[in-house]
């Protein structure tokens, strides 16, 4: 079986147009890869680029050089240059995306946010609902909000709508930015609970936790981005 992620040579710097066109280096020679049921944790100091990683991983940064390849029934797709029609396809067929926080769309309930994920790939949206109650469930989300769009939910309540959107699926490969930063001891637990289960699952995890307790439960290996650090020398 492919490895699901293959990231090389990867490079980013950011253009500040308002600045004079200043160029700032973020990443450069990124190269690394997840494998099946593993779940790699990016870590070093604040600003050093993980972030950015998982939003170029996404497709939501472009990348100056380098290629980042996910795998999925049979094929292996580079995000790095792929159109955004595929990469809009890769995202709903094997690449995954729990961002740290909930982008919330008026007027949609939260039980109808976590399900669309499976709705879109062709579950029934009964089915798709059940799987979506069981997760609210699972991350103690009351049941009195399900039926409500979630804009005004608390920071946690939000996180938890987020989370159970980006688990939901069985995506090969599950991006995950900070995912438990708003929740409590209780939830995060669940959370922890619910990595182990995609792990078993054989899905490819990488992620950026902050929570110490979270990222020793999960992490199978820690990936300095300093070592990609174009600043690195002059800090
Ligand atoms: N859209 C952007 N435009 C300009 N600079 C950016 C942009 N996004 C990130 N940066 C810069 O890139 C660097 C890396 O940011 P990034 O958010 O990836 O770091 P991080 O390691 O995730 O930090 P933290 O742990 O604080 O979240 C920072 O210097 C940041 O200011």
């Amino acid at each position: 079986m492919a490895t699901p992620l293959v990231v090389s040579d990867v490079a980013k710097s950011f253009t500040m147009h308002l600045r004079g066109g200043l160029v700032l280096p973020v990443v450069a020679n990124v190269s690394f890869a997840v494998a099946s049921g593993e779940c790699v944790v990016l870590g070093g100091p604040s600003g050093i680029g993980k972030s950015s990683i998982l939003k170029m991983l996404y497709g939501n940064y472009a990348v100056d050089a380098g290629q980042i390849l996910v795998s999925h029934a049979g094929r292996t797709v580079d995000v790095a240059s792929a159109d955004p029609r595929t990469v809009l396809e890769i995202r709903r067929s094997a690449l995954g995306y729990v961002s740290q926080f909930l982008r919330t769309v008026p007027r949609v309930a939260a039980l109808d946010v976590v399900a669309e994920p499976l709705i879109s790939r062709g579950t029934a949206p009964e089915e798709a609902h059940e799987r979506a109650a069981e997760l609210l469930s699972r991350l103690n989300l009351p049941r009195d909000l399900w039926q409500l769009p979630p804009a005004t939910f608390s920071g946690g309540e939000q996180q938890r709508v987020n989370i159970a959107r980006g688990f939901i699926t069985d995506h090969a490969v599950l991006l995950l930015d900070e995912p438990t930063a708003s929740l409590d001891a209780t939830n995060r637990r669940v959370v922890i609970a619910m990595i182990e289960a995609k792990k078993m699952a054989g899905v490819a995890l990488l992620g950026i936790f902050h929570d110490e307790e979270v990222r020793e439960a999960v992490a199978d290996r820690i990936l300095d981005v300093t070592a990609f650090s174009p600043r690195r020398s002059a800090a």
